[in-house]
Parts: structure tokens; sequence; C-alpha cells
């Protein structure tokens, strides 16, 4: 008879995971609530959406968002497909137009014969079926409390925000200019918009008074670092403004000067019609966010297509809930994926449905596997979320610090990519007698 999984969420995680188990020919009922209730930064119908910005980060080798890209690659990454099918122009970014990325995904996830899409709200888990909840940091509240009951755990949380999209034709190019950080501006893909010192510090005032959506009170001010609001990180200090989001760093303009702080925006879709803040988190009130962003030149009169805001984002225990497995320890039959797992972003969450989805195979094969070890930014993120040593777990990006390679120093700069390209490959070979990986495997 087919294995069959059930798979709750189809976002990134939930769309990984089922193309992963249906390409290894097992039945996947995927559920997904979005078509019939949306949360507040759900756009769309279509699966996979991307809910902030549009971008995948780094490309480069030598970075660690670019190192995990990779490793997703080898192991057939639908997301990574689907990225590379709709990329933009985004420098060093892997950019993409967010509606073509979703559209992909969706078109394979409903067109798979192994995969059967059920539009509706899973309240309840049911744990005599062997299943996978990847329902994101946004899971409802009705799911969110049935986890709570069976993990008998208290449910964790920090705060996200994300950043406003503009209409580009609502720009004034004559105040604005061309150019990319990592190509020595030339060829610029980002607008900039240059700010002088007095612009720069007013810009900052006006951060720094504007008036926020109240947090409920349960919602101490807790925020993971990578994803502060704009204005929270002008009240800490304009030094880190300059250094991050505002940084003019080889930003150099057409004169060849480079302007005290710079702005930028980042295409948004393919066909250039829309533009998003780099970097520009917010939990401003809407009409505050209007009027400040109209203070910086060349955005007068700027078109908000959708406001920036500002998220609970809800994850588990993972080290006291789960084993390395990604399976709970206390039911054998429930696995968890994707950001609730306490990974942090697309591709962390993306790459999580990858590990979750062959831990779920060999399961079915019954067959106990070997996890990729800390060589391979995978297997140090599945690591680090389910180490008993973080009791209280804060979540985790990828990042080159929770690589275990002793040698990295003493070898060529791209050390840690091909280490963990090898261990990748590593790891493929020692599950191919169950799992079929290939890149064309359908
Ligand atoms: C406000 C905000 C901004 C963010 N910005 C960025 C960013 O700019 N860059 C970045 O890398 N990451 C960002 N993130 C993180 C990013 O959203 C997540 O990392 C990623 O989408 C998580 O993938 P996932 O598959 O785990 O969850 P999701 O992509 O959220 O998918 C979960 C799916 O489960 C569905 N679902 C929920 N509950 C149920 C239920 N009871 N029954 C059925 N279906 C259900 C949801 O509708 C959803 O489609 C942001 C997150 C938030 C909340």
């Amino acid at each position: 008879m087919q294995k069959e999984v059930n798979i709750i969420g189809a976002g990134l995680a939930g769309c990984e995971a089922a193309y992963l188990l249906a390409n290894n020919g097992v039945k996947v009922n995927l559920f997904e609530v979005k078509s019939l209730m949306k949360n507040d930064i759900q756009k769309t119908n279509d699966l996979g959406e991307l809910v902030c910005s549009n971008t995948l980060r780094s490309k480069s080798k030598k970075n660690a968002a670019g190192i995990l890209k990779n490793e997703m690659k080898l192991l057939n990454s639908l997301v990574i497909k689907a990225a590379l099918e709709n990329e933009i122009p985004g420098d060093d970014a892997l950019s993409v137009d967010r509606f073509g990325f979703s559209k992909y995904i969706t078109d394979k996830i409903k067109n798979h014969k192994n995969i059967n899409l059920i539009e509706q709200e899973v309240s309840e888990v049911d744990y005599t079926k062997v299943t996978i909840i990847a329902s994101g940091p946004l899971t409802t509240d009705k799911l969110g409390k049935n986890i709570e009951l069976m993990t008998g755990n208290e449910k964790l949380f920090f705060l996200d925000a994300s950043a406003p999209i503009i209409t580009k034709d609502s720009i004034d190019f004559n105040k604005v200019y061309w150019a990319s950080r990592h190509n020595d501006g030339k060829d610029g893909q980002y607008i900039c918009i240059p700010l002088n010192e007095e612009q720069f510090n007013a810009f900052v005032e006006e951060l720094k008074n504007a008036e926020t959506i109240k947090l409920k009170s349960f919602e101490k001010e807790i925020y993971f670092k990578g994803c502060q609001p704009i204005e929270q990180i002008a009240k800490t200090s304009k030094k880190v403004l300059l250094n991050g989001p505002l940084s003019p760093n080889n930003l150099i303009d057409e004169n060849g000067n480079t302007p005290f702080a710079v702005v930028q925006l980042r295409q948004d879709d393919a066909i250039d019609s829309l533009y998003n803040f780099v970097g520009f988190q917010t939990n401003i009130k809407w009409p505050e966010q209007k009027r400040i962003l109209q203070t910086l030149p060349g955005l007068e009169n700027l078109n908000i297509v959708r406001f920036g805001v500002m998220h609970k984002n809800y994850y588990i225990n993972s080290p006291k809930l789960l084993n390395r497995s990604l399976q709970v320890k206390r039911n054998k039959n429930i696995f968890f994926a994707g950001q609730i797992t306490g990974v942090e972003g697309y591709i962390e969450s993306a790459s999580s449905g990858i590990l979750t989805a062959i831990n779920v195979l060999a399961y079915l094969n019954n067959i106990k596997i070997e996890q990729p070890s800390r060589k391979s930014m995978l297997g140090a993120l599945n690591f680090y979320i389910t180490n008993p040593k973080h009791d209280k777990l804060k979540p985790m990006k990828c990042n080159l610090g929770i690589l275990d390679q002793q040698n990295k120093n003493a070898k060529s700069e791209f050390y840690s990519f091909d280490e963990s390209e090898r261990e990748i490959r590593r790891f493929i070979k020692g599950i191919n007698n169950f799992a079929k990986i290939g890149e064309n495997n359908e």
C-alpha cells in the first residue's frame, strides 16, 4: 500500500517537504488554510508566499546564506528551483519576483500526482497519522492551542516586522541614483536615496518620534536581532543605522561621491514596477509611515502598495520537545518543520522542510539515519535547534559561526562552501538506499 503523510501548512517548509515525499512515492495530504482565512501579512492564495522581503539573501560562496542555498540545491529544493526560475536583478542577493516564485511552487504542488492539497484549517492534529507540522510563525490560534496541549510546553515567540513596498512610478528619479554595493557602484541594481548629514539627522528624529502600533500587554518587546524595526534601531543608535540599513558603503553616486547615508530600494517584481525598502521593517502606524517616508528626497509623491507591519512569531521549544530527526520525543508519528522549530528566515525554514521530509521517509521505511553533520549549514542549524543545552531556544538564522569546521582558517576562502558541499553529498549517498534526491526527480 502507498505510504501516506499529512502535512499541515503549505508555506516554504511544508511545500518542500511535500515535494520531496511525493517525489519518493509517498501520498501527501497537504493542509492549507490561507484561501479560507488569511493572516495579516498574507496577500495571495498561492503557496510558498514570501511575506516580506523578496530576497533569499546572498549568493556568495563565502556567505552562510550562499552556502545553505547550495546545500538546498544539491537536495533538489523546490524553493531554489522556483527562485532561479524567477530571479530578478538583486546585486549579490538572490532576489525573486515574489508572484512568479509562489506561482511556480503552487503549480508544482497542485499538479503533482502524489499531492492532495486540502484547503482547510487543521485545529487538531491526528496523532494516529504520520504528520509534519509546518504551520509557521503565524500558526492559527486553534492549532497553536492543540500543539501546546500535545507538547505540554509553553509556546515561545518573538516579534518580527516587515518592510513597506512602493510603486516605481511614484519615485522622482531626478533625486535618486542607481548603485550596487557589491559592484563598485557600476551596473547599479538598487535605487539609492542619498541623504546628507542634516537630512539623515532629521529622518532619524522622525523615526524616533514616530507613533507605533501599540503592542498588546502580553507582547513584551522581544525582537529577534536582524528583524528589529527601523524605528527601534533609530532609538538605539545612529551608528547602527549608518553601519546597517542606511549604510552608504560602496554606494557611489554618478559623480563619484559617497553620500553621508543611503536608503536603498530593491526591485520586488519581474515587471519592475514595485520596490521594497531594504532593512526597513517597521511597526509605525500606517499614516505616519507614509508621512515619514515622504520626507525622503525623491519620495515626496510615493505610493505605498504594502505597509510594513509587525507580528508575533511562534516557535516551539525544540531542544526539549524534538529529537535530532525533528520528531516529537513523546509521539513518534509527529514531526515539525520550518520556522516553528526555531530556525528563522525563508531559506532556513525551507531547508528544514527538506530535512524533516528525509527523516519522515526514513521513519516510514523503518531506517535509522545519521543526520548531516555540523560541517554543513543544514546539519549545524539542526544541531543548534535540537541541542538540549539550549533550554530556552532563541531563533537562529544560518551563519558561519554555527559550523563545525576545524580547519576553516587554514584553507581557501571557499573552504566552508566546499566542506559543506562534501558533507551534503556524503549525506545524500548515505540515504540513497531509500531516498531519491536526484536533480530532476519528480
Ligand atoms: C512579519 C514577518 C516578516 C518576515 N520577513 C522575512 C524576511 O524578510 N526574510 C526572511 O527570510 N524571513 C522573513 N520572515 C520569516 C519567514 O516568514 C518565515 O521564515 C517563513 O515564511 C517560514 O516558513 P514556514 O514554511 O515555516 O512558514 P510559513 O511560510 O508561514 O507557512 C506556514 C503555512 O501554514 C499555514 N497554516 C497556519 N496554520 C494553519 C492551520 N491551522 N491549518 C492549515 N494551515 C495552516 C499558513 O497559512 C501558511 O501558509 C518573516 C516572518 C514574519 C512573520
